[in-house]
């Protein structure tokens, strides 16, 4: 095993999403339970992302400079060189970077999770196989919606 459940208060500070199309939306909608505080940069942004609350955007091309004052950054261009590279930036800044296209640069990965007030269920397969993670997610909330 390579990553370590754990639960990171990130109400505190924004978190920073390079990349600002379909996977940051997805990134954006599942953590808007737990913060409503985002920076996206990227050239081309969706509406979608643009129109949530607690999101503040900034429509151009990354720069190394982007990245001071964050601790959690999701990386989610379409280019995986650039995203190798951000990464490399980031984590010299002591940043923890997820890294959309490639789980094995990442410093964290999300879990497929069910909420029930303030209990959480958090299913992972140490970034192996997030389909089984989403499988067992799901009826783990069938059981406990049925006990
Ligand atoms: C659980 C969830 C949470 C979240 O995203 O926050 C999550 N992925 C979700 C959905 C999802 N992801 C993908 C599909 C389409 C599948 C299909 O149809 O084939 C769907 C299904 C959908 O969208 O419904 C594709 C995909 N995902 C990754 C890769 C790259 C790779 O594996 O190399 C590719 C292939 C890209 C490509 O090749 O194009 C990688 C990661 N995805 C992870 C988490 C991390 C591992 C977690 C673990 O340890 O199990 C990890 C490693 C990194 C990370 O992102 O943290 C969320 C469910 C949310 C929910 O249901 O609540
Ligand atoms: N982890 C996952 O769950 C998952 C799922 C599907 C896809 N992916 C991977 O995630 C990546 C992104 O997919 P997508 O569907 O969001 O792509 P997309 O085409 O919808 O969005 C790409 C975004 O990157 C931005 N971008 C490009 N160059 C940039 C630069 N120099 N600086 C800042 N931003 C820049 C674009 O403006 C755009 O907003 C792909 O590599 C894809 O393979 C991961």
């Amino acid at each position: 095993m390579e990553f370590l459940p754990i639960s990171i208060r990130i109400n505190n500070q924004p978190i920073l999403i390079i990349g600002g199309g379909n996977v940051a939306l997805h990134k954006i909608v599942l953590l808007k339970r737990f913060t409503n505080s985002f920076r996206v940069i990227a050239p081309d942004i969706l509406p979608e992302i643009k129109q949530i609350q607690g999101v503040e955007y900034v429509e151009k091309v990354y720069e190394p400079d982007d990245l001071k004052g964050f601790r959690l950054v999701y990386i989610t261009t379409d280019k995986t060189d650039l995203n190798q590279q951000i990464a490399d930036h980031a984590k010299a800044l002591g940043c923890l970077v997820n890294v959309a296209d490639n789980p094995s640069c990442s410093d964290f990965v999300s879990p497929a999770i069910y909420v029930d007030r303030h209990m959480t269920v958090a299913v992972g397969s140490d970034g192996k196989d997030v389909l089984a993670s989403v499988k067992l997610r799901d009826k783990l909330k069938l059981w406990l919606s049925e006990n």
